[in-house]
Protein backbone atom coordinates (compact mmCIF):
# COMPACT_ATOMS: atom_id res chain seq x y z
CA UNK A 1 0.00 0.00 0.00
CA UNK A 2 1.39 3.71 -0.72
CA UNK A 3 2.35 5.68 1.94
CA UNK A 4 -0.20 8.30 2.91
CA UNK A 5 0.54 11.91 2.64
CA UNK A 6 -0.83 13.32 5.74
CA UNK A 7 -1.61 16.84 6.04
CA UNK A 8 1.12 18.97 7.84
CA UNK A 9 0.31 19.62 11.23
CA UNK A 10 0.68 23.05 11.51
CA UNK A 11 3.79 23.74 14.14
CA UNK A 12 5.21 26.48 12.42
CA UNK A 13 2.92 29.01 12.13
CA UNK A 14 2.00 28.90 8.67
CA UNK A 15 -0.46 30.62 6.92
CA UNK A 16 -0.97 27.74 4.46
CA UNK A 17 -0.76 24.00 4.85
CA UNK A 18 -0.04 21.33 2.46
CA UNK A 19 -0.60 17.81 1.79
CA UNK A 20 3.09 17.03 2.04
CA UNK A 21 4.70 16.53 5.72
CA UNK A 22 8.44 16.13 4.69
CA UNK A 23 10.08 16.86 0.98
CA UNK A 24 13.11 15.74 0.31
CA UNK A 25 15.59 17.99 -1.92
CA UNK A 26 18.31 17.31 -4.08
CA UNK A 27 20.53 20.09 -4.55
CA UNK A 28 24.23 20.82 -5.67
CA UNK A 29 26.73 20.46 -3.02
CA UNK A 30 28.33 23.77 -4.77
CA UNK A 31 26.58 27.08 -4.90
CA UNK A 32 26.31 27.51 -8.42
CA UNK A 33 27.18 30.24 -10.45
CA UNK A 34 24.36 32.30 -10.90
CA UNK A 35 22.90 34.33 -7.31
CA UNK A 36 19.67 33.37 -9.21
CA UNK A 37 20.42 29.15 -8.08
CA UNK A 38 21.25 30.45 -4.49
CA UNK A 39 18.30 32.95 -3.97
CA UNK A 40 16.03 29.73 -5.28
CA UNK A 41 17.37 27.62 -2.54
CA UNK A 42 16.85 30.06 -0.02
CA UNK A 43 13.08 30.80 -1.09
CA UNK A 44 12.47 27.02 -1.39
CA UNK A 45 13.37 26.57 2.06
CA UNK A 46 11.25 29.46 2.92
CA UNK A 47 8.31 28.14 0.96
CA UNK A 48 8.91 24.54 2.92
CA UNK A 49 8.29 26.53 6.67
CA UNK A 50 5.60 28.71 4.69
CA UNK A 51 3.86 25.35 4.16
CA UNK A 52 4.41 23.78 7.55
CA UNK A 53 6.41 21.34 5.36
CA UNK A 54 9.88 19.95 7.11
CA UNK A 55 13.02 18.84 5.29
CA UNK A 56 14.86 15.62 4.17
CA UNK A 57 18.19 15.74 2.12
CA UNK A 58 21.67 14.73 1.74
CA UNK A 59 22.78 16.44 5.00
CA UNK A 60 25.67 18.69 3.92
CA UNK A 61 26.51 22.01 4.90
CA UNK A 62 28.07 23.15 1.66
CA UNK A 63 26.66 24.73 -1.73
CA UNK A 64 22.79 25.29 -2.60
CA UNK A 65 22.02 21.99 0.46
CA UNK A 66 23.89 24.23 3.24
CA UNK A 67 21.41 27.25 1.89
CA UNK A 68 18.55 25.40 1.94
CA UNK A 69 18.47 23.59 4.87
CA UNK A 70 19.86 26.44 6.87
CA UNK A 71 16.91 28.57 5.63
CA UNK A 72 14.34 25.78 6.40
CA UNK A 73 16.25 25.49 9.58
CA UNK A 74 16.38 28.91 10.80
CA UNK A 75 12.72 29.31 9.76
CA UNK A 76 11.66 26.63 12.70
CA UNK A 77 10.94 23.92 10.34
CA UNK A 78 12.77 20.54 11.55
CA UNK A 79 15.71 19.73 9.41
CA UNK A 80 16.68 15.69 8.49
CA UNK A 81 20.31 15.15 6.82
CA UNK A 82 20.79 11.35 5.15
CA UNK A 83 24.38 10.88 5.56
CA UNK A 84 26.43 7.95 5.15
CA UNK A 85 30.03 8.67 7.50
CA UNK A 86 31.61 6.13 5.82
CA UNK A 87 31.44 7.93 2.69
CA UNK A 88 30.89 11.45 3.73
CA UNK A 89 32.49 12.04 7.12
CA UNK A 90 31.85 14.88 9.50
CA UNK A 91 34.67 16.89 7.92
CA UNK A 92 33.72 16.90 4.11
CA UNK A 93 29.72 17.33 4.91
CA UNK A 94 30.80 20.57 7.35
CA UNK A 95 28.50 22.01 9.96
CA UNK A 96 25.04 20.85 9.63
CA UNK A 97 22.11 21.96 11.33
CA UNK A 98 19.06 19.98 12.40
CA UNK A 99 18.85 15.99 13.30
CA UNK A 100 21.53 14.18 11.57
CA UNK A 101 20.98 10.56 10.79
CA UNK A 102 23.82 8.00 9.89
CA UNK A 103 23.32 5.50 7.17
CA UNK A 104 25.62 2.64 5.69
CA UNK A 105 26.16 3.20 2.50
CA UNK A 106 25.04 5.85 -0.84
CA UNK A 107 22.48 3.35 -1.86
CA UNK A 108 20.67 3.30 1.70
CA UNK A 109 20.57 6.88 1.73
CA UNK A 110 18.75 7.41 -0.91
CA UNK A 111 16.23 4.70 0.70
CA UNK A 112 16.18 6.59 3.39
CA UNK A 113 15.57 9.82 2.09
CA UNK A 114 12.45 8.59 -0.34
CA UNK A 115 11.46 6.31 2.61
CA UNK A 116 10.87 9.29 4.93
CA UNK A 117 9.32 11.79 2.18
CA UNK A 118 6.25 12.49 1.12
CA UNK A 119 7.70 14.38 -2.25
CA UNK A 120 10.94 15.30 -4.13
CA UNK A 121 12.25 18.20 -5.41
CA UNK A 122 15.27 18.77 -7.24
CA UNK A 123 17.24 22.15 -6.83
CA UNK A 124 19.80 22.52 -9.38
CA UNK A 125 23.43 20.81 -9.24
CA UNK A 126 25.61 18.09 -10.57
CA UNK A 127 25.96 14.68 -11.04
CA UNK A 128 25.09 13.60 -7.52
CA UNK A 129 21.90 16.00 -7.72
CA UNK A 130 20.59 14.35 -10.89
CA UNK A 131 21.52 10.51 -10.05
CA UNK A 132 19.07 11.17 -7.24
CA UNK A 133 16.70 12.88 -8.88
CA UNK A 134 16.74 9.85 -12.15
CA UNK A 135 16.82 7.12 -9.45
CA UNK A 136 13.20 8.85 -7.81
CA UNK A 137 11.68 8.92 -11.32
CA UNK A 138 12.52 5.77 -12.23
CA UNK A 139 11.31 4.41 -9.43
CA UNK A 140 8.00 5.72 -9.97
CA UNK A 141 8.15 4.43 -13.75
CA UNK A 142 8.70 1.30 -11.89
CA UNK A 143 5.73 1.69 -9.88
CA UNK A 144 7.44 1.62 -6.64
CA UNK A 145 6.40 4.86 -5.52
CA UNK A 146 3.98 7.32 -6.42
CA UNK A 147 5.48 10.44 -4.52
CA UNK A 148 5.53 13.77 -6.86
CA UNK A 149 8.80 14.68 -8.12
CA UNK A 150 9.37 18.20 -8.87
CA UNK A 151 12.11 19.94 -10.92
CA UNK A 152 13.10 23.20 -10.19
CA UNK A 153 14.12 24.71 -13.38
CA UNK A 154 15.88 27.85 -12.06
CA UNK A 155 16.85 30.01 -14.95
CA UNK A 156 16.24 27.45 -17.28
CA UNK A 157 18.91 25.43 -16.03
CA UNK A 158 17.02 21.82 -16.50
CA UNK A 159 16.27 23.19 -20.21
CA UNK A 160 18.10 20.89 -21.73
CA UNK A 161 17.52 17.77 -19.12
CA UNK A 162 13.66 18.29 -20.20
CA UNK A 163 14.32 18.77 -23.60
CA UNK A 164 16.22 15.20 -23.67
CA UNK A 165 13.18 13.40 -21.94
CA UNK A 166 11.17 14.79 -24.43
CA UNK A 167 13.15 13.50 -27.19
CA UNK A 168 13.06 10.52 -25.35
CA UNK A 169 9.33 10.15 -25.47
CA UNK A 170 9.22 11.00 -28.92
CA UNK A 171 12.03 7.79 -29.95
CA UNK A 172 10.04 5.39 -28.14
CA UNK A 173 12.26 5.29 -24.69
CA UNK A 174 10.20 6.75 -22.46
CA UNK A 175 6.46 6.91 -22.31
CA UNK A 176 4.21 9.75 -22.46
CA UNK A 177 3.03 8.52 -19.06
CA UNK A 178 6.12 8.64 -17.43
CA UNK A 179 7.13 11.52 -18.75
CA UNK A 180 4.16 12.74 -16.55
CA UNK A 181 6.07 11.87 -13.22
CA UNK A 182 8.53 15.30 -13.74
CA UNK A 183 6.54 18.12 -12.99
CA UNK A 184 8.65 21.52 -13.66
CA UNK A 185 7.85 25.10 -12.71
CA UNK A 186 10.77 28.03 -12.72
CA UNK A 187 10.06 29.03 -9.35
CA UNK A 188 9.32 27.66 -5.82
CA UNK A 189 6.31 29.05 -5.18
CA UNK A 190 4.79 27.51 -8.43
CA UNK A 191 6.40 24.54 -7.98
CA UNK A 192 5.13 23.60 -5.17
CA UNK A 193 1.53 24.71 -6.24
CA UNK A 194 2.11 22.06 -8.91
CA UNK A 195 3.10 19.29 -6.49
CA UNK A 196 0.04 19.84 -4.24
CA UNK A 197 -2.22 19.11 -7.46
CA UNK A 198 0.29 15.82 -8.79
CA UNK A 199 -1.55 12.95 -9.55
CA UNK A 200 0.32 9.94 -10.57
CA UNK A 201 -0.46 8.37 -13.69
CA UNK A 202 0.29 4.03 -13.93
CA UNK A 203 1.47 2.13 -16.28
CA UNK A 204 4.02 0.66 -14.22
CA UNK A 205 6.24 -2.35 -15.30
CA UNK A 206 6.92 -3.81 -12.79
CA UNK A 207 3.55 -2.87 -9.78
CA UNK A 208 4.26 -5.61 -7.25
CA UNK A 209 8.67 -4.57 -6.85
CA UNK A 210 9.10 -2.75 -3.36
CA UNK A 211 11.91 -0.36 -2.54
CA UNK A 212 13.20 -2.74 -0.32
CA UNK A 213 13.67 -5.93 -2.96
CA UNK A 214 15.47 -2.72 -5.57
CA UNK A 215 17.85 -2.34 -2.35
CA UNK A 216 17.94 -6.04 -2.21
CA UNK A 217 18.59 -6.55 -5.35
CA UNK A 218 21.17 -3.89 -5.78
CA UNK A 219 22.85 -4.92 -2.49
CA UNK A 220 23.50 -7.76 -0.79
CA UNK A 221 23.92 -5.81 2.76
CA UNK A 222 20.63 -5.48 3.79
CA UNK A 223 20.74 -5.16 7.39
CA UNK A 224 20.02 -1.68 7.64
CA UNK A 225 17.21 -1.12 5.08
CA UNK A 226 13.96 -0.96 6.39
CA UNK A 227 10.86 -1.43 4.47
CA UNK A 228 9.50 0.88 1.90
CA UNK A 229 5.97 0.82 2.77
CA UNK A 230 4.49 1.15 -0.72
C1 LIG B 1 32.61 16.03 -1.95
C2 LIG B 1 32.18 17.43 -1.64
C3 LIG B 1 31.27 17.74 -0.73
C4 LIG B 1 30.59 16.70 0.03
N1 LIG B 1 29.47 17.18 0.60
C5 LIG B 1 28.30 16.50 0.54
N2 LIG B 1 27.67 16.33 1.69
C6 LIG B 1 26.49 15.69 1.67
N3 LIG B 1 25.91 15.22 0.55
C7 LIG B 1 26.52 15.38 -0.61
C8 LIG B 1 27.75 16.03 -0.68
N4 LIG B 1 28.14 16.04 -1.96
C9 LIG B 1 27.17 15.44 -2.67
N5 LIG B 1 26.16 15.05 -1.89
C10 LIG B 1 24.88 14.39 -2.34
O1 LIG B 1 24.75 14.52 -3.76
C11 LIG B 1 23.91 15.64 -4.07
C12 LIG B 1 24.77 16.78 -4.55
O2 LIG B 1 25.71 16.34 -5.48
P1 LIG B 1 26.21 17.35 -6.64
O3 LIG B 1 27.15 16.51 -7.45
O4 LIG B 1 26.89 18.48 -5.97
O5 LIG B 1 24.99 17.74 -7.41
C13 LIG B 1 23.19 16.06 -2.81
O6 LIG B 1 21.76 16.04 -2.97
C14 LIG B 1 23.66 15.09 -1.75
O7 LIG B 1 22.68 14.15 -1.40
C15 LIG B 1 32.81 18.52 -2.40
O8 LIG B 1 32.06 18.73 -3.58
Amino acid sequence: MEQQVVPAANKNKSSSSSRFRRVCVFCGSSPGKKAAYQLAAVQLGRHLVERGIDLVYGGGSVGLMGLVSRAVHSGGGHVLGIVPNAVLPRELIGDTPGELKDVSGMHQRKAEMARNSDAFVALPGGYGTLEELLEVITWAQLGIHSKPVGLLNVDGYYDSLLSFVDKAVEEGFVTPAARHIVVAARTPHDLLAKLEDYVPVHDAASPNLTWETMEQIKSSDTKNISCFSR
